[in-house]
């Protein structure tokens, strides 16, 4: 096994930086430049030197295999972080016989490989590494946490339960079956496949969640539309004029609403046109609009064209300063009504995400689908009567295999390229 090394945290000028260094040489070459080493867990100020040359002063941190965020032998520089520092620490690191640089991902991936971390773990750590809100850093963390694992093993132990129950009758086929097995084993499944269908039905709100929500702007041309969006991102995102049409792409702006990712989007405003550009920025808008999970619909008086709000869809109106009106009023220029806005959009949001379950990717939902289409069959083997338990017992297990897949008991060597494609070096 070779030993791996990186830079731990981000790259560019810091206040220290952290090398990171996990295999079997990992004290070694820690030694090597440390001239001794703390003892394991503690951590120890020492001179890093190479062939006579001061590198830094650096703290050093010793984690022992077994006992490591690996799983393998793991010492930590943590060293002034000037770029120059960190270059020459891992150019000397670099030079020792049996370590190289890690891949992407590659500590996760051995944490993975020694059992430290499950699968969904390694997902949560991925997104607690991306979260940008709290609502994405609390899910992210419960993920880590295991979350994900506990509930598969409980829904893993009672299916095993199930057919451990069925493949009794098959064995005992012959003789006189002293209990009938199957109010038991359907009381079993039953209750993994309602779970299933609540926790199905709780993916969506949680990618959401992670993603972040879209919101989109939507109006006629010249309704304020942009000058909201302006006003909402604290930035001039996109561009403003007294002429009708004059937004045509999509425009974009991430933001935090209490604690939820957002995505805003302004959009082109809707008519009917005659102008090919606009028209196809109409029609942009109207694919995003329809996509989006809310819509603020900004009037300027008139109904908005070619669109309809849906139910949880706000409807607001525009340029208050100009023409007080009614219910939800907001402006642009003078950001009055901004806050309520805010409030009302974020409560909404809110009201979604409260509806986020354990499971947070498609994978999962996948999964789960795949676990309840068999459960299904099973429990209709097992209400058809007793020659057709074996069906039955394999329908069990085959959920539990899916739901398996999901913490990565079984194969899922093609899964992890894909996953640990998006973590930074170092992780
Ligand atoms: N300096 C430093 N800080 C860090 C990390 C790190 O690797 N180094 N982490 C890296 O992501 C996170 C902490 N995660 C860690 C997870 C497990 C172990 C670990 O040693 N696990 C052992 C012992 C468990 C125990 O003592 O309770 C184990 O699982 O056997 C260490 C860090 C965040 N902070
Ligand atoms: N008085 C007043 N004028 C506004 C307000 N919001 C926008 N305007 C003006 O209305 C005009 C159109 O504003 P935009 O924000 O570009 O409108 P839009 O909805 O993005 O328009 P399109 O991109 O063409 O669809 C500009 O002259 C703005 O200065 C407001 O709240 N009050
Ligand atoms: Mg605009």
């Amino acid at each position: 096994m070779d030993t791996i090394f990186a830079l731990a945290t981000a790259r560019g000028k810091a206040g220290v930086a952290v090398v990171r260094i996990s295999g079997p040489r990992a004290w070694a070459a820690a030694e090597m430049l440390a001239g001794s080493l703390p003892v394991p867990r503690q951590a120890g100020l020492r001179r890093l030197r190479l062939a006579g040359d001061e590198l830094d002063e650096a703290v050093v941190l010793c984690f022992a295999a077994g006992a490591s965020f690996t799983g393998e032998e793991v010492a930590e520089l943590h060293v002034h972080g000037a770029v120059a520092t960190v270059a020459a620490v891992l150019r000397a690191l670099g030079g020792i016989e049996g370590l190289r640089l890690a891949e992407p991902g590659e500590f996760t991936r051995r944490a993975l490989e020694n059992g430290r971390l499950d699968l969904a773990q390694v997902e949560g750590l991925s997104d607690l590494i991306e979260a940008e809100t709290e609502a994405q850093r609390k899910q992210a963390l419960a993920v880590l946490s295991g979350s994900v694992g506990q509930v598969v093993e409980d829904w893993r132990a009672r299916l095993i339960r199930a057919a451990a129950l069925l493949e009794a009758t098959i064995d005992f086929a012959d003789e006189e079956v002293p209990v009938d097995v199957s109010p038991e084993v359907t009381t079993l499944i039953d209750g993994v496949i309602a779970a299933l269908r609540d926790q199905i039905a709780r993916v969506g709100a949680a990618e959401r969640v992670r993603e972040g929500f879209e919101v989109a702007i939507v109006g006629r041309p010249n309704a304020g539309k942009s000058t909201l969006l302006n006003a909402l991102a604290g930035r001039e995102a996109a561009i403003t004029s007294e002429i009708a049409g004059t937004t045509r792409d999509v425009i974009e702006v991430r933001m935090d609403l209490g604690g939820l990712a957002v995505t805003l989007l302004d959009t082109a405003g809707l008519r009917e046109t005659g102008d090919v550009v606009e028209a196809i920025g109409v029609e942009r808008a109207l694919a995003r609009a329809e996509q989006a999970d809310l819509r603020i619909f900004l009037l300027d008086g008139a109904e908005v064209p070619l669109l309809l709000p849906e139910p949880g869809d706000l409807v607001v109106q525009g340029k208050a300063d100009l023409h007080p009106g009614e219910g939800l009023t907001v402006s642009g220029k003078t950001g009055a009504g901004l806050d309520r806005l805010v409030a009302e959009v974020t409560a909404r949001l809110q009201d979604r995400a409260a509806a986020a379950g354990v499971m947070t990717r498609e994978r999962h939902r996948v999964a789960m689908e795949r676990a309840f289409q068999a459960l299904e069959s099973a429990r209709n083997e097992v209400l058809r009567g007793s020659d057709r338990v074996e069906l039955a017992s394999e329908g069990v297990r085959q959920a539990a295999r899916a739901l398996e897949s999901m913490v990565g008991r079984v194969d899922v060597e093609h899964l992890l390229d894909e996953i640990f494609a998006s973590f930074c070096i170092g992780k």
